[in-house]
This record gives structure tokens, sequence and C-alpha cells, in this order.
């Protein structure tokens, strides 16, 4: 199980210092989409300059031009960058295509996704990586539960979770054995993010 740390909401100079601060105890640096639009690529690219032997996510979120984006990820430094499930199936398949022609990884963000039938599709095209992501602005209403893995029950993609994953509701989801656990805020904006990032290494480790 990985610990993706999210950039989100911060400047390029918060993102270093926290990467800084935390590596130790994270498997996956993702700038988060926010970032990538206020500082473009060039952060990716200094990024893994930085950290030439860590996992960069970029956290495009796109949903449409596929292969252009993908290759913006990918040229720049990324080792995953992230497509919506809801774009269209095209899209979906040119990132998926571009990952291959790489050498990298796609993540399919499910945000908003319940249908089934959507999962499946997925799966014919190809899909691998997925996350169960509940959005920013949905976590006023609660953040990542359990029940959420009941949409890709029975898949045979790789999982990520995210979305307002703290402390307490990490012990939870650790025992339904994601791949990738991501969490922003719970680290970047604690009193003591470094202490948060070795407790969280240590529960998804054990
Ligand atoms: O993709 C995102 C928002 O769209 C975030 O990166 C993800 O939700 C993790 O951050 P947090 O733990 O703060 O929710």
């Amino acid at each position: 199980m990985k610990l993706q740390l999210a950039l989100d909401r911060l400047t390029e100079h918060e993102c270093f210092r926290l990467v800084e601060e935390v590596e130790e105890y994270i498997d996956i640096i993702e700038i988060g989409t926010g970032v990538i639009k206020e500082y473009g690529m060039a952060i990716v690219k200094e990024m893994r300059a930085c950290y030439p032997d860590k996992l960069i996510l970029s956290d495009m979120k796109t949903c449409d031009a596929g292969r252009h984006e993908a290759y913006q990820a990918f040229k720049a430094g990324s080792d995953i960058m992230t497509v919506m499930a809801l774009a269209s199936d095209l899209t979906i398949k040119d990132t998926l295509q571009a990952g291959e022609e790489m050498g990298t990884q796609v993540m399919v963000d499910l945000l908003e996704v319940r249908s089934k039938d959507r999962i499946t599709e997925l799966e014919q095209l190809g899909v691998s990586l997925v996350s169960l992501h509940v959005g920013k602005d949905k976590q006023s209403e609660g953040g990542f539960t359990t029940d959420l893995f009941s949409l890709v029950k029975e898949s045979s993609f790789k999982i990520a979770v995210a979305g307002g994953i703290n402390l307490e509701s990490l012990s939870e989801i650790v025992q339904e054995e994601p791949d990738i656990i991501i969490v922003g805020s719970a680290i970047t904006a604690a009193a003591h993010p470094k202490i948060v990032a070795k407790e969280m290494k240590r529960l998804i480790s054990r």
C-alpha cells in the first residue's frame, strides 16, 4: 500500500517545503490540479529534478484532448497522470495509449461515478488503475467512507482512495486494502505534517 501526498491549494514554495519535510514517509508526490493551473508543467519538471527517485503523479483531471494532456504530463516527468472517468471513451483510450507509449500509468478518477455500467466500460477500455474519490466541495457533506469500495467490488483494478482522508478514518480504510491512499489536507494543513505523515505510513505498513 502506497501513501500519496496531494499538494493542493499551496504556493510553489509551500509544495517544496512540505515534500522536503515528509519525503521519507511518502511514496508518491501528487502535483494537484490547482497547483498545475497556477504553475503549469514547470513545477512538475522541477519536482522531478529534485526527486528523481520518487513517483510523481500529475493530477491533470483531463476531460478532453486526452492524448495532448497525457503527453504534457509524461514529458514533464510524471509517472502517472489522471483522466476523468466521466470523459468520453475516446479521451480515456487516448490517455491509455499515451501511457503505453511512454511506459507510464494513467489513473482514472471515479469522481461522481455511481454506475456499475461505467465500471464495466472502463474495464473493457483496458483501464487498470482507478481512484475512488470524494471531491473537495462534496467533502462538506462528509469525506471518504468505506462503502464507496462497493462500486469497484470484484473489479480487476488497482484502487486508489481520496477525499478528506485523515488519521481517524485511515484505519478502517486500510482494512479494505486499497493500493494507494491519497492524503492532502490532513498532512498539508496539519500543525506538524511530519508527525501525521509518519503515523499514516505506520498505519498503512502494518
Ligand atoms: O484531488 C483532490 C481534490 O480534487 C485531492 O488531491 C484529494 O481529494 C486529496 O486531498 P484531500 O485529502 O485534501 O481531500
